[in-house]
């Protein structure tokens, strides 16, 4: 019999949300191709912000303005990734971009953030003889700050403007205007007005 030409390639199938191979000759090259962009952007000069900016942006399905990617920075695709205006990463935040990832205007992002689109079968044959992967979108809303070493898994939102505590791992969507915290993460407390008051109470003004 024939084969069929119209049957989906790996790629396609990533991006529908559909099982693939991350082992496919196109996804293989595709991620090494990323890795040589992020292996000239991680070993920058600290002070050359000009070739950062043209990496990240020649790397990303889309970047806005006023981006601050803190080197290391690791992805597999790069294309897949959207980003808002008045982003700042610190260092090693990583995104298994399989699915697409869509990143809000002002999110802020501690050290060690993991965005984790890519997952496999819970059974063993699927995941190791079938080699089976696949990978759900995750969306970070505008605002939103996740602290130091925060994980974030397939499938998750994180709503506009909430506090996800260091450490947390983020299984399940996150509601706007909370601080969330844990592993799994759960919802902690609402933010409010209170919350201004009470750090300039602690703090003050920065002058
Ligand atoms: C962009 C950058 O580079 S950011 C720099 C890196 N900095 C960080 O990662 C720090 C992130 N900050 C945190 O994680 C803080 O704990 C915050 C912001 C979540 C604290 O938020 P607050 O609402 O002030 O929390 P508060 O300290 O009042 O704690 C509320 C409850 O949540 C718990 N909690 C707070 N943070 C966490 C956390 N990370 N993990 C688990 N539980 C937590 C507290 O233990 C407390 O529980 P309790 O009521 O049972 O005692």
């Amino acid at each position: 019999m024939p084969m069929s030409t119209d049957e989906p390639t790996q790629w396609q199938r990533m991006v529908a949300g559909r099982s693939y191979r991350s082992t496919d000759p196109e996804l293989t090259e595709a991620r090494a191709a990323t890795k040589r962009i992020l292996h000239e952007y991680n070993t920058t000069h600290p002070d050359d912000e000009a070739t950062r900016d043209r990496l990240l942006r020649g790397l990303l399905k889309s970047a806005g303005e006023m981006i601050w990617i803190e080197p290391p920075f690791r992805c597999d695709y790069g294309n897949q990734i959207t980003f808002g205006n008045g982003i700042f990463a610190n260092y090693d935040l990583s995104i298994l971009d399989c699915a697409p990832v869509t990143i809000g205007d002002m999110v802020l992002f501690g050290p060690r953030v993991t965005i984790a689109t890519a997952s496999h079968p819970i059974d063993f044959v699927q995941r190791t003889g079938d080699m089976y992967e696949y990978a759900e979108p995750i969306t970070i809303e505008e605002g939103a700050w996740l602290g130091a070493h925060v994980v974030v898994g397939p499938g998750v939102t994180i709503g506009a403007r909430s506090v996800i505590g260091a450490g947390s791992i983020v299984t399940r969507d996150i509601p706007p205007d909370v601080v969330a915290a844990g592993v799994p993460c759960k919802v902690v407390r609402e933010i409010t007005e209170q919350d201004r008051d009470a750090y300039l109470a602690a703090y003050g003004t920065a002058g």
